[in-house]
């Protein structure tokens, strides 16, 4: 079925001239098998009409569905029809969902999960999205939202009306300090919703024939990699996609890297640093002959990502012991021997503990504003000790307004625009 959503005060109307057999106020929520018609009264579709009376229906508005057949050509028809009504033009992108906001059906945060839900390609992004949507982290920015609107109210009561409030900036300096503590706290899980929204990028890499396509083709359960004796038999970066316990990850082949490259394979090794400045983790595959301070030069290419070490080939027997390092995973690609433990280190290393669909998903918006909250509060908490009462109420106003900007209490018509832009028309 293709659906065509109607919002706002005249989408009864709207909805009744493509409609006709609909009676004039028809019982809300209720699905009603209708024809629908063109401008000559010739039938177009048999379809489902639904009405939603304002204020209970996903915008706050007058909403009216007519679910019909998915043909595209068909929902055309239908649409043009409705826009032939004075007071029907078509939505913006995000605009259903904007205008949810704008009447206080849901938060930012809310808003921004549909967004999300829609986006969503694992199932942990699915569940975390859902989770948003059904006001996880609008719970926990209003649980520090509300407190700190209270502490700016005793403050500026304090200031304003000295006698009547006497006593309530007593124990000012803790209460901030406890609500940094939350802002640090929720700004701490935007590492995990980067991951959980976009999935996980893993590298392997390190010398040539060490393994690492087989590896490669290993994890990914497919033959997506060429594998040969030859070394530097990959000279660009291979990319396959798997879930692994909900979570997206893409896994990344790289060219292996040699002391004295040949010029083609030289450009394989810029990229292949590059593509280790990007990801969340590298894996650095070493074959079991690698001596000790080799693998510290290989350990140091990676630079600022964190590096998970792995002992190639280690069906070959004798020759193990070498590196038997205790950070090493020992695995065979040939024989798939500590293939499923090295993916389960991954997912720890990636992650930690707790289930990735649990994660509150703060965008790097959210991390943003709530940065700007942190830094005004910890101003504040300076400012309790060495200044006076106007300003720390004056970094504590701050603060709010910069929260005001995730729950969206405190949200600009630019900020809004930048939002609900990223969000496909008709949502
Ligand atoms: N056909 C259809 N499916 C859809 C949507 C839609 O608009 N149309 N949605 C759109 O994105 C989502 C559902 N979201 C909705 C959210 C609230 C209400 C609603 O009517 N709310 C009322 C009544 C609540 C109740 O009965 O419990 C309210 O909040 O007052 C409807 C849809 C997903 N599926
Ligand atoms: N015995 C054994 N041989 C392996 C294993 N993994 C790979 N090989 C062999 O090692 C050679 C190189 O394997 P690749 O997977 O192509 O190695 P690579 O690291 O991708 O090599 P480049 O792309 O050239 O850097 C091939 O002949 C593989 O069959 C393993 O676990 N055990
Ligand atoms: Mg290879």
């Amino acid at each position: 079925v293709g659906i065509l959503r109607l919002s706002g005060p005249a989408a009864l109307e709207a909805g009744r001239m493509l409609a006709p057999g609909i009676p004039a106020s028809p019982t809300p929520r209720h699905a009603y098998l209708a024809s629908f018609v063109d401008a000559s009264g010739a039938v177009l579709d048999s379809g489902l009409f639904l009405y939603f009376r304002a204020p209970h229906s996903f915008t706050g508005e007058d909403v009216v569905e007519l679910q019909a057949h998915g043909s595209p050509r068909l929902l055309r028809m239908l649409l043009s029809r409705a826009l032939e009504h004075p007071a029907v033009r078509p939505a913006g992108p995000g605009e259903f969902t904007r205008r949810a906001f704008l009447n206080g059906r849901i938060d930012l945060t809310r808003a921004e999960a549909v967004a999300d839900l829609v986006a969503a390609d694992s199932e942990a992004a699915v569940r975390a999205a859902a989770a948003g949507l059904a006001g996880a982290l609008a719970s926990r920015v209003r649980g520090l939202e509300e407190p700190l609107r209270s502490l700016h109210a005793d403050l500026e009561g304090v200031l304003n009306f000295p006698e009547e409030a006497e006593g309530a900036d007593e124990g000012a300096g803790a209460r901030v300090a406890e609500l940094r503590a939350a802002a640090d706290a929720l700004l701490a899980e935007v590492g995990r919703g980067r991951l959980v929204r976009r999935g996980a990028r893993v590298a392997l890499y390190g010398p040539v024939n060490a393994g690492k396509s087989t590896l490669f083709n290993r994890l990914v359960g497919e033959e997506r990699a060429l594998v040969d004796e030859e070394p530097g038999t990959t000279r660009d970066v291979l990319e396959a996609r798997v879930e692994w316990e909900g979570l997206g990850v893409t896994l990344l082949d790289t060219a292996g890297l040699r002391e004295a490259p040949g010029r083609i394979e030289a450009l394989g090794i810029a990229r292949t640093r590059e593509v280790l400045a990007t990801v969340d983790l590298a894996v650095l595959v070493l074959p079991p002959e690698t001596r000790e301070a080799e693998a510290q030069r290989w350990l140091v290419e990676a630079g600022t990502t964190s590096v998970l070490r792995v002992a190639s080939k280690c069906d070959v027997r004798g020759v193990v012991e070498k590196l038997g390092t205790d950070e090493a995973v020992s695995v065979s690609g040939l024989t798939g021997e500590g293939v499923e433990r090295l993916r389960t280190e991954m997912l720890s290393r990636l992650w930690g503990g707790g289930a990735p669909s649990a994660v509150a998903l703060v965008s790097e918006r959210h991390a943003d504003a709530l940065r700007r909250t942190a830094e005004a509060l910890s101003r504040a908490e300076s400012a309790c000790r060495v200044s006076t009462l106007e300003v720390v109420s004056g970094e504590v106003g701050l603060a709010l307004e910069s929260l005001g900007e995730v729950s969206g209490t405190c949200a600009s018509e630019a900020l809004l625009d930048a939002i609900f832009q990223r969000f496909c028309i008709g949502k």
